[in-house]
């Protein structure tokens, strides 16, 4: 028997997914990666928005140009390992100032990952965890979309303000979930969870704040909670999404690696690097790029989002 759980979102309920300055994530889809599609160059300034259009030559030269200005005036060096040793301090600062009023509930899993939603288990347990649950804006909405008993959300965070967020909402409850400090990139598991056994691991907006050397551990971890045959649902953001190319000077730490103005890291991806750095370990089931062209029709403004969206699972043995 599947899950119980209230129906798809209606239209309006959809819309509700809207911008953030992290994820600037698509409105009125209803469905997978949208579906406004611009057939013609010259409707593009008739809409404010059209889904998988590829950049065109103007935007790879302004991309290119960014890219080189960034290598030209990255972060000084001093002040590298600063950012790098503690970086939770800056996300801690981040939900000390926000709590859980910047991001949007994220209300499109149930688009984009239907699994969440569609398990059948004979055990009685579905065990669901989210490492980088921030605020709970992932798993508040699945804690109220899924009412089957057997379903059982681990929520972890590296900052420890973000899991006093979850804890102190109102829609937390013992029974159904659990929150917790945890780094993703650490040596050791965390103790209250068994190893293999996860049935889905979710990853949205999370592995980009990690440092490249961290990849491995963290996609270890992953592999050696998840149950064989368990899947690793992944968004993040990718190549010249407009949040990379926009970073103004002294922001570069690393290639494609850069501090925002809150001194928070972001990574950004392409489906090659997640291919190599996954799929050591995990069957690649979906490597997809989610690309939108935002619109500014006043100013006459193309500018493209870039999104990957990936699903790992672990090979049952
Ligand atoms: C951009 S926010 C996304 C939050 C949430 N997943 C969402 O979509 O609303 C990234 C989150 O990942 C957390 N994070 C970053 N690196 C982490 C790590 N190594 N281990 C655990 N959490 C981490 C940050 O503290 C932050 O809450």
């Amino acid at each position: 028997m599947g899950p119980l759980k209230k129906q798809a979102s209606s239209a309006a309920e959809i819309s509700q997914r809207t911008d953030s300055r992290f994820t600037n994530e698509p409105e009125n889809r209803s469905e997978s990666f949208g579906s406004r599609l611009l057939t013609t160059e010259q409707d593009v300034f008739k809409h404010n928005a059209w889904d998988h259009v590829e950049p065109d030559d103007e935007y790879i030269k302004y991309a290119e140009q960014q890219i080189r200005f960034h290598h030209e005036n990255p972060v000084p060096a001093e002040k590298k390992e600063l950012y790098n040793t503690t970086p939770a301090t800056f996300w801690d600062s981040f939900y000390a100032n926000n709590q859980n009023k910047f991001f949007k509930d994220r209300h499109w899993l149930q688009i984009e990952f239907a699994e969440l939603f569609e398990w059948t288990t004979e055990s009685s347990k579905f065990q669901i965890m989210e490492v980088g649950c921030g605020a709970g804006n992932a798993v508040f909405p699945l804690l109220e979309d899924i009412y089957d008993p057997r379903l059982f959300v681990y929520a972890c965070d590296y900052s420890s303000i973000a899991v006093d967020v979850v804890k102190a909402s109102k829609a937390y409850d013992q029974q159904r979930c659990a929150a917790f400090v945890w780094d993703l990139a650490s040596t050791k598991l965390p103790p209250n969870v068994a190893p293999e056994s996860i049935d889905i691991m979710l990853m949205v907006f999370v592995f980009s704040a990690l440092h490249p050397s961290q990849w491995k551990q963290a996609v270890a971890n992953a592999y050696q909670l998840l149950k064989p045959g368990g899947v690793l649902l992944f968004r993040d953001y990718g190549r010249n999404d407009l949040a990379q190319l926009r970073f103004k000077k002294s922001r570069l730490l690393e290639d494609n690696l850069y501090i925002r103005g809150d001194g928070t890291r972001v990574y950004f991806f392409t489906n090659e690097e997640l291919a190599e750095v996954f799929g050591s370990l995990f069957e690649i089931e979906q490597n997809a790029i989610d690309r939108r062209l935002l619109i500014n029709r006043k100013r006459e403004l193309k500018m493209y989002r870039v999104w990957l969206q990936a699903k790992f699972r672990k090979p049952i043995k």
